[in-house]
């Protein structure tokens, strides 16, 4: 059976070129040879053989993944890797380890915050990986109200230090990724009081260990708050608590270029918004937008091949049975994720662009893009990381019970992933970020401020607060003009209908408080919005290669009325469309699904994901699922004895005892 490829004949059915989609998924030919190239070096590299991680204790995972990044690090610079090439290494290792958190945000928290003289200073260590840095932030007891951090940093005009000291045990830092046993530095996080006066949250570089022989310098505690969900998985990285009992550090270590703390102990106000100390978590919720797709498309490749292989009833007169993929109920399920995962790669490329932009405004102090860059980074952060942990769980349920094995590639997967749900910001800590910007945009509405970028279509108020849908057909749901407008209706009425409940509340916190549940579904609906423009915007695009655009036409839609369909209640309690739409929605929806089906499996296969990187047997290239699935489960320690260990002492005796009772 080796060699031949069980999945051909759906790859022949496919009606667009694969390869021109490749470049599409990639985002330019360029980045396509670029990922292509280090995806193989990676696969084709015995030191990231990743097969075995849920059967090393977590000792031994954890060795292993400093044996993969020193690895790395001798493989990108005696192939002179430039930081694309060392970002796509790293993504393809695919293994959660301290230089994420050193290159993902120590790094860019010092570009970010430091003066020019510190980055010259800092960079050119970290960048040498001389120190090795983490970010930390999160407290025991407070990790998403930041202002609530109670870490003190207290300047001593007497000796031109800051004292670094844990007040409390819920001061201890907790959860920083790389902090546990790696980092010999962090950007740490602490309140600044200088002439008695606390001025707030500021980052401070610390040493925590000695460059010599890695040992905590005095009056830091420091180590691994301990193993986390899931074989394998995150345990690969060393989250960790950390005490400072006074220690102290030279003035000028303080990340000094938004305010400052002068020789006197005088602290200098910056002059842009203060908000920019929350830079780089701006930085990384765009980075794990543009991630979510990766991970989604994983688990919906690994779904989409093996539902193709599979076969369940149906067979008459001796005939083969259908492939699960074929039933209406699957298609249901996965398709939806198979667009998500489509919608997601390109709302992350509008991302970037978008933060891109407001990093040049921020350059020649233009401030005014900032709320809009805060929403649209924390909205789709918490969007896309929550569809994408659900579609990971769903995954595993489309491949039934084999899903549930480790070596399907789908539980290690999920563990891995659930948490960019909480990291980086509590998604629904986010969405009511979100829920804020619109209440204050809805509150400027007919104030003459023109709402523009992603609230532009609030500008239009007048109309869509009073528009009907003019769907008459099923076709007709295939008008990006007639789906916009359903989505941009929802979202305004969603937003203008809490903004109303909203001023019934003497005290608008208060109320704030009490409409929390319905302000989150407006934040969402919103960002929903965002997703399907961004994908209809795409599709204006000029998309070449034989067929492609008409398959992504067909997952922007199956996108977007899965999505009318999840959320009708909204749809229709808002009357932005009738029941009959809806129901015209849902027959365009299933006429989709079935030009998608001769597809799916070539759809997947434009991700261009590697064996390796798929690390599951159901997910295979070639689709030789079962022998596959027999070799794995002879490689399982329980299987190197035919008689169990244990079963003289335990076994043995319980069965005697029974055969002995039996008997009497
Ligand atoms: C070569 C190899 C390369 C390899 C690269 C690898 C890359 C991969 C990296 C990925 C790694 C991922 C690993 C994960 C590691 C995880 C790390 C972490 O989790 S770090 C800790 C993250 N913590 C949080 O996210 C905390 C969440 N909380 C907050 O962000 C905030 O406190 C808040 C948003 C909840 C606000 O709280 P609140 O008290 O209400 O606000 P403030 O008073 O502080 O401010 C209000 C004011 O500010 C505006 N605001 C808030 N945040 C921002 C922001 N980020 N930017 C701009 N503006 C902001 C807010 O809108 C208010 O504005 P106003 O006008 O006053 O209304
Ligand atoms: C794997 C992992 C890696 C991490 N890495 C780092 C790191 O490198 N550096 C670092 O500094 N931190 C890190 N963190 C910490 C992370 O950023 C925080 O856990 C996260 O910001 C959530 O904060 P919390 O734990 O305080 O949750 P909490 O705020 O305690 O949330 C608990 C519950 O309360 C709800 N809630 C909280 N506030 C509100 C509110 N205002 N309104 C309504 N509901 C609310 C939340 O929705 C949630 O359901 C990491 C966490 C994890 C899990």
């Amino acid at each position: 059976m080796e060699g031949i490829d069980h999945l051909a004949d759906e790859r022949n059915k496919a009606e667009f070129d694969v390869e021109d989609m490749k470049i599409v998924w990639a985002g330019s030919r360029h980045a396509f040879e670029v990922s292509d190239r280090i995806a193989r070096l990676v696969a084709s590299d015995p030191v990231f053989e990743k097969s075995n991680r849920a059967r090393l204790s977590r000792k031994e995972l954890f060795k292993s993944t400093l044996r993969k990044c020193a690895h790395a690090f001798k493989r990108i610079i005696e192939l002179r890797l430039n930081e694309e090439e060392a970002g796509r290494l790293r993504h393809f290792i695919d293994q959660p380890a301290y230089v994420d958190l050193h290159w993902g945000m120590f790094v860019p928290a010092i570009k970010g915050q430091g003066t020019e003289e510190q980055q010259k200073k800092w960079l050119s260590l970290a960048n040498k990986m001389q120190i090795i840095g983490c970010y930390a932030q999160t407290e025991l007891g407070h990790g998403s109200n930041v202002q609530g951090l109670e870490t003190t940093a207290t300047f001593d005009p007497k000796t031109d230090e800051f004292v670094i000291h844990t007040p409390t045990q819920t001061a201890s830092k907790w959860w920083p990724g790389g902090l546990g046993k790696v980092s010999t530095h962090a950007v740490v996080y602490a309140r600044l009081i200088t002439n008695g006066k606390d001025y707030g949250i500021h980052g401070f570089i610390v040493q925590l260990r000695s460059l010599e022989d890695h040992s905590p310098l005095p009056n830091i505690t420091v180590g691994d708050i301990g193993t986390k969900m899931g074989n394998g998985a995150y345990n690969s990285m060393d989250n960790g608590f950390l005490m400072f009992d006074h220690v102290r550090i030279p003035r000028d270590q303080m990340l000094m270029r938004l305010s400052k703390v002068t020789r006197e102990g005088e602290y200098v106000p910056s002059d842009v918004p203060k908000q920019l100390v929350y830079g780089t978590m701006v930085y990384v919720r765009q980075t794990i937008v543009a991630d979510a797709s990766n991970a989604l498309s994983r688990a919906v490749c690994i779904a989409t091949r093996y539902s193709a292989v599979r076969r369940q009833f149906g067979a008459h007169n001796g005939g083969i049975e259908t492939q699960v993929i074929d039933y209406k109920t699957q298609q249901n399920r996965l398709f939806p994720l198979l667009a998500s995962a489509y919608a997601f790669r390109f709302v992350g490329e509008w991302l970037k662009w978008l933060y891109t932009d407001v990093t040049e405004r921020l350059a020649a102090s233009d401030f005014a893009t900032l709320p809009e860059a805060h929403a649209c980074t924390a909205g789709l952060k918490s969007l896309t990381t929550t569809a994408t942990a659900d579609g990971i769980e769903e995954c595993r349920k489309l491949c039934g019970g084999h899903g549930y094995l480790w070596c399907s590639g789908l539980p290690e997967l999920f563990a891995v992933y659930v948490p960019a749900c909480t990291y980086e910001g509590d998604n629904v800590v986010l969405q009511l970020q979100v829920a804020r910007f619109l209440m204050k945009t809805v509150a400027q509405l007919g104030s003459g401020k023109v709402p523009v970028g992603t609230t532009a279509y609030m500008g239009r108020a007048a109309h869509l607060l009073q528009c009907r849908s003019g769907v008459q057909k099923a076709e007709d749901w295939l008008n990006p003009d007639a789906v916009l407008e359903a989505f941009e209706a929802r979202a305004l009425r969603m937003a203008v209908t809490c903004a109303k409940n909203l001023s019934k509340f003497e005290n608008q916190e208060q109320g704030f408080q009490e409409l929390l549940a319905d302000l989150v579904e407006a934040a969402i609906a919103h960002c929903q919005l965002i997703v399907v423009s961004k994908f209809i915007a795409k599709l204006e695009q000029d998309i070449g290669g034989k067929g492609v655009k008409k398959q992504l036409n067909n997952l922007c839609y199956i996108y977007a009325l899965y999505l009318l369909h999840k959320h009708l209640g909204d749809f229709l309690s808002t009357n932005c469309i009738t029941p009959k739409q809806a129901s015209l929605a849902n027959d365009q929806l299933r006429s989709l699904y079935t030009q998608v089906r001769p597809n799916a499996v070539a759809l997947v296969d434009a991700f261009n994901y590697t064996d390796h990187y798929l690390n599951s047997v159901l997910g295979r290239y070639d689709g030789n699922v079962y022998p596959k699935l027999f070799e794995e489960a002879w490689k399982d320690p329980l299987n190197d004895s035919v008689v169990p260990d244990g079963y003289h002492e335990y076994l043995r005796p319980v069965l005697k005892q029974q055969l002995r009772t039996a008997r009497l």
